[in-house]
């Protein structure tokens, strides 16, 4: 009996990758080992997809658009339907590749497939009303027209969507692009993160067995560095919806005239009121600062506190960092290694340089391997390079603010601009500080988060262009087509 993931793996346990309705063997010969970050030892192998490969996804991609945009939208709905019962239904496996490159906690891995197929269900039901809407214009409503023009304006697809998500959420974030793009009548060309490559293959997968025709939906691996320039400069490539960090600032100075989608890094900031609910913050600044160790664009980055309440918060918040499990993905713990060695290195660089400042470490700085400790720092200073930029692990800084005005001026001083929280019992007050931070979301005493996936979700200043969100993204991989109707006379002119 042949196994539902059989085929995506050739004989030699090399992943394949997929063209035009078929998994394939890279005529390179070459593969790309993907490293379980707990040991730093290979466990996985994907596809060094070569640059006449890529070409000839793009061809499949292009050559299939126009049936796929022709396919009725009721119809496009009924297979993405089918897209998420099928990961639902094969969902472990997928799950324990992510646990296996990306070292998420195995429950969460789970969650992250359940998640990601509701998201394609949500888009499929939302996209049937939004895209079968347009507007109908009359002309006399501009001075001096008459009523002898009638305006349809619809929404049409953009052609190829190229999908790019990062390793931290390497199949939600994939198909937040993907589920939109398809319902829109667009066909896509992914590349997913080289550490989350096979997690990303499991799930195209689910579009396989679910019938949706060849080229509708392609994936090509490689390392980003390799073939990543040449997949977003190409020439069939009709919107980049991208997921990472600094490298979609480069991606946007060289993609040429197609729309753009980006959502970058953070410096998520959590502003603690001198009247705030101190246990209520500091549950949250564990939950947003440390789960998955920290990897999540949306983690809380800094705390900036008012000094009236920071001895009582740091020692709260302390105690807690004290209890966070730190192990294995496999045995569910909140803090697993951080996903590679330079990642890792990284990390450690900025503890250091805060310590060698000044802050005080509220835990003893420890690592092992890819596995980083939780710390939290308190009495981090502007100087220091914590204060600014983003660990992508289980740290977080405290910085003690005389007011709130500081706080905001801090928080909007920074080039990220992702999400930001505001901690206070006093709603007018938490309302005008949120209307005073300059990020792409404000949670009110809250941790930051992008979910529920149908909530809006961008950033400002480098972290973004556009938004996500179901709806959002739907909006984004589309144009307006308008076709106006030129009367002999004008209506109205009867009866
Ligand atoms: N705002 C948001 O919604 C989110 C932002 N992020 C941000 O992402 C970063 C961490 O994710 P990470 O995966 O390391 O981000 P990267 O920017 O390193 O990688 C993101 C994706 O880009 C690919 N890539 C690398 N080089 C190129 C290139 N030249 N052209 C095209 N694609 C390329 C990568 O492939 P490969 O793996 O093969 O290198 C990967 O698929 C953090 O800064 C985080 O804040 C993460 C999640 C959500
Ligand atoms: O990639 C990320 O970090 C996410 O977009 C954050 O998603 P979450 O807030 O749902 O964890």
């Amino acid at each position: 009996m042949t196994g539902f993931y059989d085929e995506i793996k050739a004989s030699s346990g090399m992943y394949k990758f997929y063209s035009n309705g078929e998994w394939m063997e890279s005529t390179s010969g070459k593969g790309v080992s993907i490293l379980n970050p707990a040991s730093n030892e290979s466990v996985y192998q994907v596809q060094a997809c070569t640059q006449k490969e890529v070409d000839s996804v793009f061809e499949a991609a292009k050559k299939a658009q126009k049936a796929w945009a022709r396919t009725p939208l009721w119809k496009r709905a009924e297979y993405l339907h089918k897209v998420d019962g099928i990961m639902k239904d094969n969902a472990q496996p997928m799950a324990d590749a992510l646990m296996n490159e990306v070292a998420k906690g195995a429950k969460d891995s789970l969650t992250e497939v359940i998640r990601s197929g509701d998201l394609i269900a949500y888009t499929a039901e939302e996209g049937v009303r939004y895209l079968g809407e347009g507007m109908l214009l009359n002309s006399d409503s501009f001075p001096g027209q008459d009523r002898s023009k009638l305006c349809m304006a619809s929404k049409v697809p953009l052609g190829v969507v190229l999908c790019i998500p990062p390793f931290n959420y390497p199949v939600n974030l994939a198909v937040s692009k993907i589920a939109p793009a398809l319902m829109a009548g667009n066909t896509v060309v992914i590349k997913p993160p080289t550490q989350g490559a096979v997690a990303a293959t499991h799930m195209v997968q689910a579009f396989h067995k679910a019938g949706v025709p060849p080229g509708v939906i392609n994936l090509v691996t490689g390392r980003g560095s390799e073939i990543g320039d040449y997949l977003t400069t190409h020439a069939l490539v009709n919107c980049i919806s991208f997921t990472g960090g600094d490298t979609g600032l480069s991606i946007c100075k060289k993609a040429g005239m197609v729309p753009i989608q980006m959502e970058l890094g953070g410096k998520d900031v959590c502003i603690v009121c001198e009247d705030a609910d101190l246990e209520l913050t500091a549950k949250n600044i564990i939950k947003g600062g440390f789960s998955y160790s920290g990897q999540r664009c949306t983690a809380v980055k800094l705390v900036l506190v008012l000094e009236s309440v920071a001895d009582k918060l740091v020692s709260m918040v302390s105690k807690q960092v004290d209890g966070l499990s730190v192990g294995k993905p496999e045995d569910n713990c909140t803090i697993t290694p951080v996903i590679s060695k330079s990642s890792a290195d990284f990390i450690e660089g900025l503890v250091k340089d805060a310590e060698a400042k000044g802050a005080k470490l509220m835990q003893k700085y420890r690592r092992e391997g890819n596995l980083i400790w939780p710390v939290l720092l308190d009495h981090v200073t502007p100087e220091m390079r914590l204060a600014w930029e983003e660990p992508f692990g289980p740290v977080v800084p405290v910085v003690r603010v005389k007011t709130v005005e500081e706080a905001i001026d801090h928080c909007n001083a920074n080039n990220l601009a992702l999400q930001g929280c505001v901690f206070s019992r006093d709603i007018d007050q938490a309302i005008r500080v949120s209307d005073a931070m300059e990020t792409g979301t404000v949670q009110i005493n809250g941790a930051p988060a992008r979910g529920p996936d149908h909530f809006p979700f961008q950033g400002f200043r480098d972290s973004g262009i556009g938004s996500q969100g179901i709806k959002n993204s739907l909006a984004m991989m589309v144009k307006t087509k308008t076709t106006v109707l030129n009367l002999k006379t004008p209506s109205y002119t009867l009866g």
